[in-house]
C-alpha cells in the first residue's frame, strides 16, 4: 500500500476514534508495513506534518471549500490535510502531489470525493505560501501561523510572555530527536556511546542529563544497536532529568504511583526495588515488557491500583514515591500533535484537582524523613508550581529540597526543574523534590 493511502487512513482513524496519532502508526505500520522503509518514513511525515499544521491547513482548505470541514467524511477531510501539507511544506512537486493525493483517495474507495478535493488542491497549489490571517490580531496571527488553538496561544504569552510563547509554538511543530537513556543496570553512557560509534551510528551524549544520548535520525529504533539487549531505553532528556533530579538514595525501596509506560520506573529500577502502579491494568503489560528487555524484572512488581485511594498495606514501606502524575501533557505537544485541538482550556484546573487527590493520597504513604517526588508534563504552573505551592501551605511536616548534585546544571527554577518547549530541545516539565520532616 503506498504511503499517501496509508496516511489518509490513518488520520481518518484518528478523527473517528480519537485515539492517538502515534498508536494508530504503529499500528497500521506493523499491519501493512510498506515495502520500501522510505514510505515508512514518508506515512510518518505526511501524517505527524499534517497533525502538526492542521489548523493551519484547514485555514487555508476552508477558503476554497464550499462546505463546512466538520461535515467532511473523515477520508475526504485527511486527503485535503495531506494534500495541503505537501503542497505548503515538502519538496514534492506541486502536480504530483495533488495527483497522487486524488489517487490515493480513489483508491481508499472515495472517487466521488475526487473532482472536490482535486479543485480546492489545486487552487492551493497556485498560492505561493499558506495564507495567514492580518497581524492586526497578533494573537490570531500566531494560532493560524503556528497551528494552536487561540486559548493556548493567549494562556501561553500571558503566562511566559510573547518571546518564549512563541518559541514555545515554533518548537511544538519541530519532530524530536530521539533521545534514549543508558541502562545504568547494564553500561555506562560514555560506554554506551562508544559501542553506537563502532557500530557507525554517530550519536552524541545530551547535556544537561547526565545518562542521555540523542541519536541520529533513525528509522525503527527497535533496529538500532543495543535494543534487543535492553542497554537504553527511548526517553526525553526532561523526563530523564526528573529521576536524575528525584536523587533518590540507594537504599530506598520506591513506589512509582503513575507508572505507565513504566519510564521513569524503569530509570529507578536500574539502582531501586520498586513498586510501579497505574490505574490501567491493562497498560502493566508494556512496563512489565520494558523491564524485562532492560534485565530489571527482579527489582519491579507492577500493580494496577488508583494511586488517589490507600495503597494495600501488603506492599510494605516505601521510603521514596515518585508521582508523575495524570496532566494536561501540554508540554509534549510534538510527539502528541493531535492533544493541542483536543485539549480545552478548563481541563487544565479538572486535571489539577485530580492530581491533588492523587498528592493527598501519596503523602500518606510516605514515612517521616521519607521523600516525594512530584512531576508533570506540562508547563502549565496550575499543574506544577501552584499546586506544589499550595500542597506545601497546607502540609508543614513536608518541604521542598532540591538535591546537591555537584557537576551537574540542571534547568532550575528555584527549587524546581522546570524545562519549557523551545529551542533547547526538551519536552516541558515541572518537577519538585520533597520530604516529609516529620
Ligand atoms: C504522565 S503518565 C506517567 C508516565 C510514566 N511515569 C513514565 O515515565 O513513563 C501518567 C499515568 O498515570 C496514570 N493514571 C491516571 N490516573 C491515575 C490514577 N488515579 N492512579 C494511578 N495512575 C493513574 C495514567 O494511566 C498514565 O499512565
Amino acid at each position: 500500500m503506498n504511503a499517501r493511502i496509508l496516511a489518509i487512513n490513518i488520520l481518518a482513524r484518528v478523527r473517528a476514534t480519537d485515539a492517538y496519532l502515534n498508536v494508530v502508526l504503529d499500528t497500521v505500520l506493523s499491519e501493512t508495513p510498506p515495502k520500501d522503509p522510505r514510505d515508512a518514513a514518508l506515512v510518518t511525515e505526511l501524517t505527524y506534518g499534517a497533525t502538526r499544521r492542521q489548523l493551519a491547513l484547514d485555514y487555508a482548505i476552508t477558503r476554497f471549500a464550499d462546505r463546512k470541514l466538520d461535515a467532511l467524511e473523515d477520508k475526504v477531510l485527511a486527503a485535503l490535510r495531506v494534500g495541503a501539507y505537501q503542497l505548503f511544506h515538502t519538496r514534492v512537486p506541486a502536480r504530483a502531489a495533488v495527483a497522487e493525493t486524488v489517487q490515493a483517495l480513489k483508491d481508499v474507495g472515495l472517487a466521488r470525493a475526487a473532482g472536490f478535493v482535486n479543485a480546492i488542491l489545486r487552487k492551493l497549489s497556485e498560492l505561493p505560501s499558506p495564507p495567514l490571517p492580518s497581524q492586526k490580531d497578533p494573537v490570531e496571527y500566531l494560532s493560524v501561523r503556528e497551528s494552536h488553538p487561540r486559548w493556548l496561544v493567549e494562556r501561553w504569552i500571558r503566562q511566559f510572555g510573547r518571546e518564549r510563547a512563541e518559541a514555545m509554538l515554533v518548537a511544538n511543530n519541530l519532530p524530536p530527536a530521539v533521545v534514549i537513556r543508558a541502562n545504568s543496570a547494564k553500561v555506562t553512557r560514555d560506554a554506551l556511546l562508544a559501542q553506537l560509534k563502532d557500530v557507525g551510528v554517530e550519536a552524541r551524549a545530551t547535556e544537561a542529563s547526565p545518562v542521555g544520548i540523542v541519536l541520529p535520525p533513525v528509522g525503527r529504533v527497535e533496529d538500532v544497536y543495543g535494543y534487543a539487549e535492553g542497554l537504553w531505553q527511548v526517553q526525553d532528556e526532561a523526563a530523564q532529568l526528573v529521576g536524575v533530579y528525584g536523587a533518590i538514595p540507594e537504599s530506598a525501596r520506591v513506589l512509582d504511583a503513575c507508572a505507565a509506560p513504566g519510564g521513569k520506573a524503569c530509570h529507578q529500577a536500574e539502582t531501586h526495588d520498586v513498586v510501579a502502579v497505574d490505574l490501567h491494568a491493562n497498560k502493566l503489560r508494556k512496563i512489565e515488557a520494558e523491564a524485562h528487555r532492560l534485565g530489571l524484572s527482579g527489582r519491579l512488581k507492577a500493580y494496577a491500583h488508583d494511586a488517589s485511594e490507600p495503597f494495600p498495606e501488603g506492599w510494605g514501606e516505601f521510603h521514596a514515591l515518585v508521582v508523575d502524575a495524570p496532566c494536561s501533557g501540554l508540554g509534549t505537544l510534538r510527539r502528541h500533535p493531535e492533544l493541542r485541538y483536543r485539549r480545552k482550556e478548563e481541563d487544565v484546573a479538572r486535571l489539577a484537582t485530580l492530581q491533588r487527590r492523587i498528592l493527598e493520597n501519596c503523602q500518606e504513604a510516605v514515612p517521616a524523613g521519607g521523600l516525594l517526588v512530584y512531576a508533570v508534563c506540562t508547563p502549565e504552573p496550575q499543574e506544577g508550581q501552584d499546586q506544589v505551592d499550595m500542597f506545601l501551605r497546607s502540609h508543614p511536616e513536608w518541604t521542598a529540597e532540591p538535591p546537591v548534585l555537584p557537576g551537574l546544571k540542571l534547568p532550575l527554577a528555584q527549587a524546581w526543574l522546570r524545562t519549557l518547549p523551545g529551542p533547547e530541545g526538551y519536552d516541558g516539565f515541572f518537577a519538585a523534590r520533597l520530604r516529609k520532616l516529620y
